[in-house]
């Protein structure tokens, strides 16, 4: 059975509606409207034990709320949830020792002791055994290196200190999964890329699974085996990342600037299946080729028959640009997953 199981799992909200100004707020006092708003629409998910799934989609997709009801934060609205197990949401002490999660926006460290004093509370209140206990505190503070502010109390962290006292704080206890919503929020690229190290190692030395939200989508390309979108409440494409990107992002581009202008060439690359010509100026234009039909060396080589190149550089389509054009409905990924 997978690690993470959900079947039909849904959340509306009541949403209350009031009219602008005072008259509406004293109108809603008396006479409350609401509506309901479906946050997640019915879904149905398996997960096993070991895979780092990335949970991706604009705004207000229902990232948080799908997560929410995976973690025992809310209860579902209907459908059932089964995390290694145990119902979240009714078995919220079990489900606690078996999850890590980090919330980007908020920290789960006490505000105002130091982070060493906030680990050990977390060692007593989770029953850590000592010796995984030193074991982890010596890895975590070597790998994520922590030595510097371990000291110090929450309050007086930067955000990517305390990112990573965060995210050290929710393995303490080895769970067996992670949930990770928005990791890497406001953070610089180097802690970022010790950030994403770390839970990297953590997946493959201990087989932890891995489920991500994210808005920064380098920390898919860095983490993720599989992709999950979803869309104002619905999953629109499961399936692997690599995938996605050789069906969508199998287009390079090679942007060249030429010593003069090049009629034959362009006339010759319109007629040319599987290559498109893109003009900025007589002397500069672009060549966008499937990269399994043609080298870029093909592409290069061509261009150089009919006169001097000046400069070139090439760009691939990567997964960025393809989940962009998802969210901006010019991709359609339904039907495309598993
Ligand atoms: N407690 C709540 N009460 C009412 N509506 C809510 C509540 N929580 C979420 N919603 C609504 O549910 C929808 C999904 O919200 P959710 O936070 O899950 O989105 P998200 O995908 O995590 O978005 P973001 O990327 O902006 O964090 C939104 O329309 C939001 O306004």
């Amino acid at each position: 059975m997978s690690i993470i199981e959900a079947r039909g799992l849904s959340k509306s909200f009541m949403q209350a509606v009031k009219e602008p100004g005072l008259g509406g707020a004293v109108k809603h006092l008396f006479l409350p409207r609401h509506i309901e708003k479906v946050a997640v629409k019915p879904l149905d998910l398996s997960v096993e034990a070991g895979e780092t799934v990335a949970y991706v989609g604009p705004n207000g997709a229902g990232k948080s709320t799908t997560i929410k009801m995976l973690t025992g934060i809310l209860m579902p609205s209907a459908g059932t949830v089964s995390v290694n197990g145990i119902n979240p949401y009714k078995k919220r002490m079990d489900n606690a020792a078996q999850i890590g999660a980090v919330f980007g926006q908020r920290t789960q460290l006490w505000w105002d002791i130091p982070i060493v004093e906030s680990f050990s509370l977390l060692k007593d209140i989770y029953q850590i055994p000592g010796a995984v206990y030193k074991t982890n505190m010596e890895l975590f503070t070597e790998m994520l290196g922590m030595s510097e502010f371990i000291h110090l109390s929450a309050r007086k962290l930067s955000l990517g200190q305390r990112m990573r006292a965060d995210l050290a704080a929710a393995l303490l206890h080895n769970p067996p999964i992670l949930y990770l919503d928005e990791p890497t929020i406001g953070l610089d690229v180097s802690v970022k890329q010790k950030i994403r190290e770390f839970i990297k190692q953590i997946n493959q030395e201990q087989n932890t699974t891995v489920m991500l939200t994210t808005h920064d989508l380098g920390d898919i390309e860095d983490l993720c085996k599989r992709l999950i979108i979803i869309d104002h409440g619905a999953i629109i494409y499961d399936g692997s990342l690599s995938e996605v990107k050789a069906r969508f992002a199998k287009n390079r581009v090679i942007f060249f600037q030429v010593g003069s202008p090049m009629p034959e060439l362009y006339a010759q690359l319109a007629q040319t299946p599987g290559m498109k010509l893109a003009q900025q100026s007589a002397q500069e234009f672009s060549v966008s080729f499937d990269r399994y039909e043609y080298t870029a060396s093909e592409v290069v080589g061509r261009v150089m028959r009919y006169g001097e190149v000046v400069d070139f550089r090439m760009e691939d389509t990567n997964i960025e640009q393809v989940i962009k054009a998802v969210y901006d409905g010019k991709l359609d990924l339904t039907g495309t997953g598993e």
